[in-house]
């Protein structure tokens, strides 16, 4: 298997990932939250880049059956439900419920990867779930795209995709990939029982003080709390193997 990462979604084109394996990656926070909402019974997600196409697409429901979500530089909109704060998807509100979310960097690198074969969601609440995942069906390429900060780099999503790469190590030996795989892992390795020290030093992480949302950064640093896999598949993302997820405990 051999892993390759993207740094931001500005450095990639839909036909790049064209029938590859991806896996989307926005720790801060997008993929949290996406993770967080569907281990709370979220039925669906519709990841969109405007609000007005979550208010178009979120039409053919019935208002009882949407929720609106999102953030634009971190605050969210004014008629909204809900912005992007993982802990306000924690909620019984959101079962069974179609969530249409709206944010700057993550969602915009989903709609980025509809030519994908395969698309993945992931963060650090669910990383290893992700690396075992993508170790059963064994692919020969793996694409982990980082939706970067504002068309930048950044450690929280390189962390995330370094901790993908130590758990399928963990499985499978030695992994091949391009140097930033290379430079994903050792990050990951050298700092993994330190991730709140660095995410504070972070731009994003940073920010999220600022903006009164510290538990955030807590929240989005729990590594492995939801063991679930979802996946991106006609234009919604939902659980894989939804029966097998159902019912797993969040291990506090
Ligand atoms: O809400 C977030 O955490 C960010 C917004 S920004 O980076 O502060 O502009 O959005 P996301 O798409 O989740 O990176
Ligand atoms: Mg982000």
């Amino acid at each position: 298997m051999y892993i390759r990462i993207y740094a931001t979604h500005q450095d990639v084109k839909k036909k790049d990932l064209k029938n590859k394996k991806v896996v989307v990656i926005d720790t801060l926070r997008a993929t949290s939250t996406i993770v967080t909402a569907l281990a709370h019974g979220c039925r669906q997600i519709f990841p969109v880049s405007t609000t007005n196409e979550a208010k178009i697409l979120s039409s053919s429901w019935s208002k009882e059956e949407v929720v609106l979500g999102g953030e634009y530089r971190g605050y969210r909109f004014a008629h909204f439900n809900y912005g992007n704060s993982p802990l306000e998807y924690e909620e019984e509100a959101i079962k069974g419920k179609n969530l249409f979310l709206v944010t700057t960097n993550g969602t915009v690198a989903l709609q980025k990867t509809s030519e994908a074969s395969e698309v993945l969601v992931a963060s650090l609440l669910n990383g290893r779930a992700i690396a075992d995942y993508i170790s059963h069906i064994d692919p020969a390429q793996v694409i982990l795209l980082c939706s970067g900060t504002q068309g930048h780099f950044c450690l929280e999503d390189t962390i995330t995709a370094g901790k993908i790469i130590y758990h399928l190590s963990e499985k499978e030996g030695e992994i091949e990939g391009d140097e930033m795989a290379i430079a994903a892992l050792q990050l990951y390795q050298l700092n993994k029982d330190q991730l709140l020290e660095l995410m504070k030093l972070t731009d994003h992480g940073q920010r999220l003080i600022e903006q009164g949302y510290e538990q955030d950064l807590n929240f989005c640093l729990r590594e492995d709390i939801y063991p679930i896999i979802p996946q991106l598949s006609l234009s919604r993302i939902r659980l894989l193997n939804r029966g097998e997820n159902i019912g797993m405990e969040k291990k506090l």
